[in-house]
C-alpha cells in the first residue's frame, strides 16, 4: 500500500508559500522531518498542515531525534561521514528489495552486462536502493523498471568513463557515449544500413542494457516522462564527457565548476522517474517550471554529493584520477581533508534545506500531482542516503 498520500489540490496564495518559507527558516537546529513539510497525509477537507516551527515535531519526536542522534554519530565513526541533514529513509523491507535486487541482476546477465563481476553487482544491492528510495510503491515491476535505468546509467559510468577495470579509456568515451545515446533515442537511418546499424547497437552491453531499460519503462512511462528521462540522460552524458575531458589534461575543476556538474552528472535521471515509478505522473509543464527545476535540481545535486562522500574510499582505492567535492574543495581552499569533508557536507546541508524550503512552498501552491512528486523526492533522498551508508559498493574496505 501507499506510503505518500494522495492528496486533494490546495487553495493557496503566494502569502502562503512565504508563510512557509518562513516557519521553516526557523528549523535550522532540528533533523530533517520524515515527510515534506506541507506535504503530510491528512484527511480530505482540512487545511493544509504548515509546519509549526521549531516545536513542530513534538517532544516524543524529539526523544526519537535525540536516539537518532546517537545512532547517527555511531554511523559517522564507522564510515567517515559525518551526519548529514536529510530525511530518513520512509520504509525498509528488506524482502522486497532483495527480490528487485534478484530480478534485477538476472537481467544483467540477460543482457551480458557485468559479465563476471555480477556478484558485486548484486551485492551493490540496487534493488534495495529502489526499495529505500521509492517508498510509495510495493510494486517490485515498477521498482525493477527503475532499477534497470539506474544500473544501465551506472554501467555507462563504469565502462566509459571511470573504471579502468572494465575497460573505460578517456579518448573513446565521445564516440562510446554518442552510440550510448542511441540506444536511448533510436537513430533512424536509411534502410539500406538498418541491419547493419541494429547489429552494432546489439554489440555491446552498455547499448543492450540502456536500450532494454527504456523498453521495460516505456510500460509505466507516458511518452512525455520517456521524454523527459531521455533529457536528464543526454544531459548526464554532457556531464561524464566533461570529466572525461577534465581527467585527460589533469584539469582539476574549480568549486564552482565541480558543483555545477554535480548538477548534470547527477542522480536527476533516478528523480526524474518519482512519479513513474508511484504512479502519480507530472505534466511536462510542471516538471519543467522554473521554480520545481530549481528545487529538483538542488536535491539532484544534494544526493550526489552523498555519493561524494561516502564513495570516497572506493575512490581513494582507484589507479585514476577521482574527483569528488572534498577533494576539490582541499584543493582550491588549501584545507585539511577533514575540513573539506565539513564543508562539503555543509553543502549538502544547505541544498537540502534549500530544497525543503522551496519544494514545501510548491508544495502548498502546485497540483496534487506537484505536491506528490516534491514529497517522492525528498523520501529519495532519504533513501538514497540509507542506501551509500550500507551498500558493499562504498563500503567494502
Ligand atoms: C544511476 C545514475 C544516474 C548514475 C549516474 C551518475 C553516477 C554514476 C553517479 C551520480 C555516481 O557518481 P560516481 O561516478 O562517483 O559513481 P560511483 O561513486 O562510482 O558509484
Amino acid at each position: 500500500m501507499s506510503q505518500l498520500s494522495r492528496m486533494t489540490a490546495p487553495t493557496a496564495r503566494h502569502h502562503t508559500a512565504r508563510l512557509v518559507a518562513g516557519l521553516l527558516g526557523h528549523r535550522q537546529e532540528h533533523a530533517a522531518p520524515k515527510v515534506l513539510p506541507a506535504t503530510a497525509p491528512r484527511p480530505a477537507g482540512t487545511a493544509t498542515p504548515l509546519p509549526t516551527g521549531p516545536t513542530g515535531l513534538g517532544t516524543s519526536a524529539a526523544r526519537i531525534a535525540a536516539k537518532k542522534a546517537a545512532a547517527g554519530s555511531a554511523e559517522a565513526r564507522a564510515t567517515g561521514v559525518p551526519e548529514l541533514y536529510c530525511p530518513p529513509a520512509m520504509r525498509d523491507d528488506p524482502a522486497l528489495g532483495q527480490e528487485v535486487n534478484d530480478r534485477l541482476v538476472s537481467w544483467a546477465e540477460e543482457a551480458g552486462l557485468y559479465a563476471g563481476r555480477l556478484d558485486r553487482v548484486r551485492a551493490a544491492d540496487f534493488g534495495r536502493l529502489m526499495m529505500l528510495a521509492h517508498p510509495d510503491t510495493d510494486d517490485p515491476d515498477r521498482l525493477l523498471a527503475a532499477a534497470r535505468c539506474a544500473l544501465a546509467e551506472w554501467a555507462t559510468d563504469d565502462y566509459y568513463c571511470d573504471d579502468e577495470t572494465m575497460g573505460s579509456r578517456t579518448e573513446l568515451l565521445g564516440s562510446q557515449l554518442g552510440l550510448a545515446h542511441a540506444a536511448l533515442d533510436p537513430a533512424h537511418l536509411p534502410a539500406r544500413y538498418a541491419s547493419g546499424w541494429e547489429a552494432d547497437l546489439g554489440a555491446d552491453p552498455v547499448r543492450v542494457a540502456l536500450r532494454s531499460a527504456l523498453h521495460h519503462l516505456a510500460g509505466y512511462a507516458d511518452s512525455a516522462q520517456l521524454a523527459r528521462l531521455r533529457h536528464e540522460v543526454a544531459v548526464l552524458f554532457v556531464g561524464y564527457g566533461q570529466e572525461g575531458s577534465w581527467r585527460s589534461r589533469g584539469h582539476m575543476p574549480t568549486v564552482r565548476e565541480y558543483l555545477a556538474h554535480r548538477q548534470i552528472n547527477s542522480f536527476l535521471p533516478c528523480i526524474a522517474l518519482v512519479d513513474v515509478v508511484s504512479g502519480h505522473p507530472l505534466t511536462a509543464s510542471e516538471y519543467a517550471d522554473p521554480r520545481v527545476r530549481r528545487a529538483v535540481t538542488m536535491a539532484g545535486t544534494a544526493g550526489t554529493l552523498v555519493n561524494d562522500l561516502y564513495s570516497m574510499t572506493k575512490e581513494h582505492q582507484s589507479s585514476g584520477v577521482e574527483f569528488n567535492l572534498p577533494t576539490v574543495i582541499a584543493e582550491e581552499e588549501r584545507c585539511s581533508p577533514g575540513e573539506a569533508v565539513e564543508r562539503s557536507v555543509e553543502i549538502h546541508d544547505e541544498l537540502v534545506r534549500t530544497y525543503e524550503t522551496e519544494a514545501a512552498a510548491l508544495a502548498v501552491t502546485g497540483s496534487p500531482q506537484l505536491r506528490h512528486f516534491l514529497a517522492g523526492v525528498w523520501a529519495w533522498l532519504g533513501g538514497n542516503r540509507e542506501w551509500h551508508s550500507g551498500s558493499l559498493r562504498y563500503n567494502d574496505a
